[in-house]
């Protein structure tokens, strides 16, 4: 039996859950912006793994980290201290500006770990009457997949049958200041916080209006709420910033980081706040067996100084500008894509077409064809998210397969 594409795709078929619709690729090696397919076809990634590839597959300083780690400790718990936590924990606080880190590992472990911070503060600080702390959500939120994050999403793909939910959410529409201001105004006094993406990634790259992350936290401020911004998918430079919200000068009070925090070279996570709202976790009140553990922490050590050392903020900027021009122009040229929007390099196109039309899925197996990968996002939305090392050449080189895609279909 040779070992093609084929005979992955019916093995995973045969033997794992359908949790899945994946694009028919069988990937087996990454480099840097390309992966090769088990019959050695060369691609540029354009999905980087939902954002947590930012430093390009495979980069050696991250490897290096995580082979020298795991050949030394790999998992002590935190049963015991470790030579490792304790200056990532320093690096870390002091890069994103917060006196406090809670080390977790997967994005939606770091959430649950806010909505189960902020509640806390919420009763012990602030004051709320216990089990009486409300959270407000945006629609078309996405946080990840347990039953509490997916208790507060509005996509029965996410949450249907796996009730009943947890209680305590509001929901109100995105990039709305009234809707939030109508809400802190009824009902402050129970809420503890207000979760927010600060670009809606899976919504389809939404980027709110100028200013919405700016005048939300303020109005959390005025009305004694937490500003938790869940950075797990605009974190780490993709949006041209070290965060998102550093595009309005935003400190929120609970930042959430996850994917790009270990360059995609192993699940971290981590949940940062002040000591007044951080310290109302005492010991015993949470945790995980693998959280902060030595190759977590090595890892994303390396991974934050590759972002700094090849200026991965600056390059997403400047390339996402570029990259938007460009397809504006082909915008010009075709009735295909009716917009492109976004911020750094986590863009993505509207097709014009319907959203239960198959001609984002059928462009993406086209791209493929043409040497890029790509996965539409909810209906006729195209992601297009490189890693942030692609160079200018490479990224002009995706903007023509791009164009040859598009107007070949
Ligand atoms: C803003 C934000 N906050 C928390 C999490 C949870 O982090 P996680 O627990 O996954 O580590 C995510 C994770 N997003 C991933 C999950 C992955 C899948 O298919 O579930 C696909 C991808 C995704 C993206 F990126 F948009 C989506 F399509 F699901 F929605 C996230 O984007």
């Amino acid at each position: 039996q040779t070992k093609n594409s084929q005979y992955f795709i019916d093995l995973e078929d045969k033997h794992g859950a359908h949790n899945y619709h994946p694009l028919p690729v069988v990937l087996d090696r990454g480099e840097g912006v390309f992966v090769w397919d088990v019959e050695g076809k060369r691609y540029y990634d354009f999905l980087s793994a939902y954002s947590a590839v930012n430093q390009g597959h495979s980069h050696p300083k991250i490897v290096g980290a995580l082979v020298e780690q795991a050949q030394k400790l790999a998992l002590t718990s935190r049963a015991f201290y470790n030579s490792k936590l304790g200056e990532y924990e320093q690096k870390i606080t002091t890069l994103f500006g917060f006196d406090k880190v809670l080390p977790m590992n997967s994005g939606a472990e770091a959430v649950e770990t806010a909505v189960k911070l902020a509640r806390k503060w919420s009763y012990e600080v602030k004051g709320i009457s216990e089990n009486a702390a409300k959270i407000i959500v945006c629609e078309n939120n996405f946080h990840g997949r347990t039953t509490t994050i997916v208790s507060f999403s509005n996509d029965p793909d996410a949450n249907q049958n796996y009730g009943p939910f947890t209680p305590g959410f509001i929901k109100i529409p995105y990039n709305d200041i009234a809707a939030l201001e109508e809400v802190l105004s009824r009902e402050a006094d129970n809420i503890a916080a207000f979760l927010v993406e600060p670009i809606q990634g899976e919504a389809g790259v939404y980027v709110p209006d100028e200013n919405f992350l700016k005048n939300a936290s303020e109005l959390c401020k005025k009305h004694n709420v937490l500003f938790i911004a869940d950075e797990v998918q605009t974190g780490i430079a993709r949006t041209g910033r070290l965060i998102a919200c550093h595009h309005e000068d935003v400190q929120p009070d609970i930042l959430i980081l996850g994917k790009a925090l270990s360059g995609g070279m192993y699940p971290v996570s981590a949940v940062l706040a002040n000591d007044s709202i951080m310290n109302v976790i005492k010991p015993g009140q949470h945790g995980s067996t693998f959280g902060g553990n030595p190759i977590a922490c090595a890892v994303a050590v390396a991974a934050l100084d590759v972002v700094a050392e090849e200026k991965l903020s600056e390059r997403a900027e400047e390339l996402g500008q570029l990259f938007r021009a460009e397809i504006n122009k082909l915008i010009e040229k075709t009735d295909l894509i009716t917009k492109v929007r976004g911020k750094g390099l986590l863009n993505a196109i509207l097709i014009n077409d319907t959203p239960d039309s198959s001609t984002a899925w059928n462009l993406c197996l086209q791209l493929k064809e043409n040497g890029l990968l790509a996965k539409p996002t909810h209906g006729n939305i195209i992601r297009l998210a490189p890693p942030l090392v692609i160079t200018e050449d490479q990224l002009l080189d995706c903007v023509k397969i791009i164009e040859k895609t598009i107007l070949e279909y």
